[in-house]
């Protein structure tokens, strides 16, 4: 599975919402597409699913063009927040239904999520909660095991332990049945652990494609006394700081080479990682661009 996205741009009106995209996506892993809001995640995703054309350049899946292609479409999964309010099925007939053109949906899979959510079968789909409309499109994307399986901000309304159960599922699931599985959320501290790789998206463009370990070990939080903290990061790109009386916090971002990180621990500093949620908030700041 490869899908290729060259130089492509999409405009509402005079309004760009995409500017010069290029990425590829290779592997079978798990990608956060991160991007503040109206940075053009949801254009870029219904590009992908074939939902929207772009007005420039162009993208291919498995080297073919997605759009109205139906061979491609049924490879890929998007779930976003739709609205199921005229949806009068009850849900595992609504999930019958979509076994019928998904070749891979594990109907089993489906029902044991249906009993882990807690989702009510007797009651028709369009009286579900927020939450449960949200569940039932997790249960959608994960049991149609698609090659390519796209969730945006798919957990809107999903209380806490219900999002616990989509993230456990979506790793225990990939690890099983390995796809390309594109993550876009504003919940960066909660689902930062989920990602292999990162793609941030600023105001249509894109700002970069990491691998997230790469991306991390890049950066560090410096703490201890607040005059060898200043002293140690004087030269350093800081991102965010902290003060607790005299003990200071500062958070750096650059090349971080071991070396140096030893350096501060021989200075009788604290180091330790970064968190993609400054990182994001930092590399999104309007001073930054
Ligand atoms: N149908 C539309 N007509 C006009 N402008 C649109 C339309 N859809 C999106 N836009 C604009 O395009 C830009 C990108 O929107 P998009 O929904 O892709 O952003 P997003 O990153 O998904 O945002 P959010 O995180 O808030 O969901 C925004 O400025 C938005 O106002």
């Amino acid at each position: 599975m490869n899908i290729k996205v060259e130089n492509i741009g999409l405009s509402y009106g005079n309004h760009t919402a995409l500017e010069d995209v290029t990425f590829e996506l290779n592997e079978k892993k798990i990608y956060g597409l991160l991007g503040r809001n109206g940075a053009g995640k949801t254009t870029l995703l219904s590009i992908l699913a074939s939902f929207n054309q772009p007005s420039k350049g162009s993208v291919t899946i498995v080297g073919e063009d997605p759009f109205e292609n139906a061979s491609i479409m049924q490879q890929v999964a998007f779930l976003y927040d739709k609205s199921y309010k005229d949806e009068t099925s009850h849900i595992i007939n609504y999930l019958k239904d979509i076994q019928r053109y998904r070749p891979n949906f594990d109907m089993n899979y489906a029902e044991y999520l249906v009993g882990k959510f807690r989702l009510e079968k007797k009651k028709p789909i369009k009286h579900f909660s927020k939450g449960m409309q949200s569940a039932l499109n997790v249960i959608i994307g994960l049991a149609s095991r698609t090659p390519v399986t796209i969730f945006d901000e798919v957990y809107l309304g999903m209380d806490a332990p219900s999002r616990d159960i989509f993230y456990k599922e979506l790793l225990k699931d990939q690890q099983d049945h390995p796809r390309i599985i594109i993550l876009s959320t504003h919940l960066v501290s909660e689902m930062d652990y989920l990602f292999d790789e990162v793609i941030l998206l600023n105001k249509g463009r894109i700002l970069l494609q990491e691998e997230f370990h790469s991306l991390m070990s890049k950066g560090a939080a410096i703490t201890g006394s607040a005059e060898t903290v200043d002293d140690f990061v004087r030269s350093m790109n800081q991102i965010n700081e902290k003060q607790l009386g005299s003990t200071k916090s500062v958070t750096i971002y650059g090349e971080l080479h071991d070396d140096k990180k030893q350096a501060a621990v021989d200075k009788g500093l604290e180091v330790a990682p970064i968190s993609l949620h400054d990182l994001f908030v930092h590399l999104t700041e309007e001073e930054n661009e």
